[in-house]
């Protein structure tokens, strides 16, 4: 049987790269973010980073044994401009990263600094592919907008609307349908500014495909929200 990958000293990141090759290649994500090596570039200032979602009810939420992930494929959705040159680029899902306590938990780390967790909204290059599958084995093909999680004591409306559906999907492979209406836009900081590489998925098979977009801003959420168990 195919090892699982994990995050453990025999199947963690050190070891993908015997049953994932492109773990070990150039442009492996995730990153720590060093702001003060980071450049500006003002030709993202020129093109401005534009998105556009729909709402969408019933939506299917996934246990993937790492998390869970919200399939949202929307073709009304565009994603385009700042680093993406004329490439338009669609929604496909949603996932989050947390850890087991809220002091750790974010793939990015920003000088050294893990936050709570990370939200990852997955598009794909339409302009240039017919499929996502197709997309993710491009250098182009995906863009991830990363928004970091902080815990305080305000809950996130949208992300409630998420969590509280977990407990119907307790074990790998479990999904279930979202009741209410989910707009992509609210997962968003009010503060745009944002970081940006040339990187991979950030787990197998990690592919080098995806042009990240991590939000300088995080969101809000409270421990209950970002530390599920
Ligand atoms: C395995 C994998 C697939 C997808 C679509 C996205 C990621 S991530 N965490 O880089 O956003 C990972
Ligand atoms: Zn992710």
């Amino acid at each position: 049987m195919a090892a699982e990958w994990g995050y453990s000293p025999t199947n963690g990141p050190d070891v993908w790269a015997r049953l994932f090759p492109q773990a070990g290649g150039a442009r492996q994500s995730p990153v720590d973010i060093c702001t003060s090596i980071a450049s500006s570039d003002s030709n993202l200032e020129m093109k401005k980073l534009t998105f556009a979602y729909e709402s969408q009810s019933d939506l299917r939420i996934l246990n993937t044994g790492h998390g869970w992930k919200v399939e949202a494929p929307q073709s009304g959705s565009r994603l385009e401009g700042g680093p993406l040159g004329e490439d338009i680029y669609q929604l496909e899902q949603f996932h989050c990263h947390w850890g087991e306590t809220s002091a750790e938990g974010s793939e990015h780390t920003v000088d050294g600094r893990a936050y709570a967790g990370e939200l990852h909204l997955v598009h794909w290059n339409t302009t240039k592919y017919q499929s996502f599958a197709e997309a993710a084995q491009h250098p182009d093909g995906l863009a991830v907008l990363g928004v970091f999680f902080d815990v305080g004591n305000e809950s996130n409306d949208e992300i409630e609307k998420i969590v509280s559906t977990l407990s119907e999907i307790k074990f790998k492979g479990q999904f279930t349908d979202i009741p209410d209406v989910i707009d992509p836009t609210t997962f968003l900081p009010s503060g745009l500014g944002y970081w940006t590489y040339l990187g991979s998925l950030t787990t197998p098979p990690c592919n080098e495909c995806v042009i990240w977009i991590v939000y300088k801003e995080p969101i809000t959420v409270t421990e209950e929200q970002v530390t599920y168990h």
